[in-house]
């Protein structure tokens, strides 16, 4: 049987773990973050040069790190600013930081998880296959892709953790982003849903701070400095991300934290004061800490926005535009930014650019995501037969053994209202189902998120909150019993399967109210090799006939998207390749993003 990525790891690979934090530095000595949580030579602390003093204090970053590996406008060794005293991070002085405090392991959890459900089952095509995925890239010198971690420079630590994981090799999106990220550039990627995207943007940013070894923050009290910062759009992601990076940063010494809204302040303040490197953050919990002046975004290297077109759709972009733009953030070029998402308008390209210097455009695969790893299918579903139908998909799949632990299902819909019925309805009728939507308290969605992924309720009904960036293995089909408006929208949900190597179902009702998508969900299925219903291509034929269909697939029609840059006419004076300020069209956009969304972006 082959295996997917993550289960074909080996084990023995694995270090014993032998670098256990150390009790912490000694109080005087500046330890750098990749040093913290080692053990400490008895001769002589890992401190600060021979020459520190307050002139080397004074130094803003080292060298040797991501930014020094290109030219072009990274952070100077001398920039001014002056009486900075030591960061935060794991057991790092200054500020009351977390000294002696024990990291918690994080990956004792995933172990218990397996050990419970048992050995991961092997279906799905291997890692193999994703050698002859469809990749672009444009801008000015490219970094060269890697085939292995082993290849890239990260650090012992982060390797170790990468073992942890169990990720034997770079998912195409890594062997590309890496290297790219790694020297220091810019960067606006594109790649299929479940692809690694989020080891991706968290692997550079963890050895960049690694790297560099004596930055000095500003001591303000309760106020903390950051040096990268990962929005998301919604909490649920923000706390998956966080999950992950704690991971990938486990015994590096590197620190994440993570505010989102819906949850005690007063937890992530006390947190935040123990010190920081990267903050996992929701939009609007971020400007409320930033107003309080609890975060400053002085110190910022390295800014990560991921699902960033759905960031800066119509409904949210004022927020980023805010944090981004308006607060105390280095500019472009003063920073390295890094956008991620699964699909990019080319409008929203536009926008983006202003956010990012001399960037690389990355598109990895084709339009659909995930595309061969998940089977789509279409039916077309009268609105009061719904229930009824899905019921008889439930009922079938529970038949063949798709049901439990081992085969989550996961139902969109379109309204709030619409989840707390559907959730009802499913449960009086023996279908055990939770309900995940905006109206929910967050405790009440992170309650349904947990009996969800344990198996407890193997069905989710979850409105669009739902439908971007959260990995939950074993989601063997996505319903979607209202389809969206927006056919990237469909592209995120169904990608909530099929991930990481697995293989996924996708099966939308269609009818009379969906006829806008009718045609970009047909060119969607035809490109990614799926059979489209004849009746589909009918009404997708009538739309084209009748024109004006504003819900085109996003960029182009081969790749999840294209440098919005090759469009010449996109790019009518203005020399996209030479920087931010692009500034064209924005306001502008009048695409099908944002109208009607409800925000969890608190
Ligand atoms: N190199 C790798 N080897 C094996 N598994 C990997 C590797 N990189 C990532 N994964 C796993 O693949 C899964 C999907 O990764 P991730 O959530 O980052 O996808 P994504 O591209 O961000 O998806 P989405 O577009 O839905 O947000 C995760 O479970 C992750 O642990």
């Amino acid at each position: 049987m082959r295996t997917s990525w993550a289960d074909s790891a080996d084990n023995s690979a694995l270090g014993s773990g032998n670098s256990i934090a150390s009790s912490g530095p000694p109080r005087a000595a500046y330890v750098p973050p990749h040093l913290r949580n080692r053990s400490m030579p008895s001769e002589a602390p890992a401190a600060a040069p021979p020459s520190h003093s307050a002139a080397a204090n004074d130094r803003m970053m080292s060298h040797g790190g991501p930014f020094t590996h290109q030219g072009g406008g990274y952070f100077k060794a001398d920039n001014g600013r002056q009486g900075y005293g030591s960061g935060g991070g794991w057991n790092g002085r200054g500020a009351g930081r977390d000294r002696g405090r024990r990291e918690v392991n994080p990956f004792e959890n995933d172990e218990a998880d397996e050990q419970s459900l048992g050995e991961h089952e092997n279906t799905g095509i291997n890692f193999e296959a994703y050698d002859d995925i469809p990749v672009e890239t444009s801008g000015e010198n490219v970094p060269p892709p890697v085939n292995t971690f082993a290849e890239i420079d990260l650090g012992e630590a982060l390797n170790q953790n990468i073992q942890r994981c169990k990720y034997v090799k770079p998912t195409p999106v890594q062997r590309y982003a890496i290297p790219i990220s790694l020297a220091g550039r810019d960067l606006m990627a594109c790649a299929q849903t479940g692809s690694g995207k989020t080891a991706a943007f968290c692997f550079p940013i963890i050895s960049g701070i690694m790297r560099e070894q004596y930055v000095q923050r500003p001591r303000v009290a309760r106020t903390a400095f950051p040096l990268a910062l990962i929005l998301s759009p919604t909490r649920e992601l923000s706390c998956q991300i966080h999950d992950e990076a704690k991971k990938f940063s486990y015994q590096t010494g590197v620190k994440v934290v993570v505010a989102y809204g819906g949850a005690p302040i007063n937890q992530q303040l006390r947190e935040l004061e123990r010190g920081v490197d990267i903050l996992v953050a929701t939009p609007g919990r971020l400007v409320d800490l930033l107003e309080r002046a609890r975060v400053s975004l002085q110190m910022i290297r390295y800014l990560a926005l991921d699902e960033a077109d759905r960031m800066l759709d119509m409904g949210f972009e004022p927020q980023i535009r805010k944090i981004v733009e308006q607060m105390d953030m280095p500019p472009p070029g003063m920073r390295q930014t890094l956008l991620f998402s699964a699909t990019f308008p080319k409008e929203i390209q536009r926008l983006a650019s202003d956010f990012l210097a001399h960037y690389v455009f990355l598109a990895v695969g084709r339009v659909g995501s995930s595309t061969d790893l998940i089977a789509q299918r279409v039916e077309y579903v009268l609105e009061s037969d719904k229930r009824s139908h899905l019921m008889d998909l439930l009922h079938a799949q529970r038949e063949n053994g798709i049901s439990g632990k081992q085969g989550l299902t996961l139902v969109f819909v379109e309204t709030k209202k619409g989840a707390d019925a559907l959730e009802h309805c499913l449960c009086v009728n023996g279908f055990p189902a939770a309900s995940i939507h905006g109206d929910r308290t967050q405790q009440e969605r992170e309650l349904a998120l947990r009996s969800f992924k344990t198996g407890n309720t193997p069905i989710l009904v979850a409105t669009d909150v739902a439908a971007r960036g959260l990995d939950i293995p074993r989601v063997a089909h996505v319903v979607n019993f209202d389809l969206p408006n927006d056919i990237d929208d469909y592209v995120h949900r169904i990608g909530r399967t099929g991930r990481a190597g697995k293989m996924g179902l996708a099966t939308a009702f269609f009818n009379e109210s969906n006829l806008s998508l009718a045609k970009p969900l047909a060119d969607l299925m035809q490109e990614a090799n799926q059979e489209v219903p004849a009746w589909l291509t009918r009404y997708a034929a009538r739309a084209s006939y009748s024109g004006g269909n504003r819900n085109r697939r996003s960029g182009g029609s081969r790749f999840g998207g294209r440098d919005f840059r090759r469009d010449s006419s996109a790019n009518k004076g203005i020399d996209y390749y030479g920087g931010s300020g692009g500034g064209g069209g924005y306001g502008s956009y009048g695409g099908a993003y944002g109208q009607g969304v409800t925000s969890a972006w608190d």
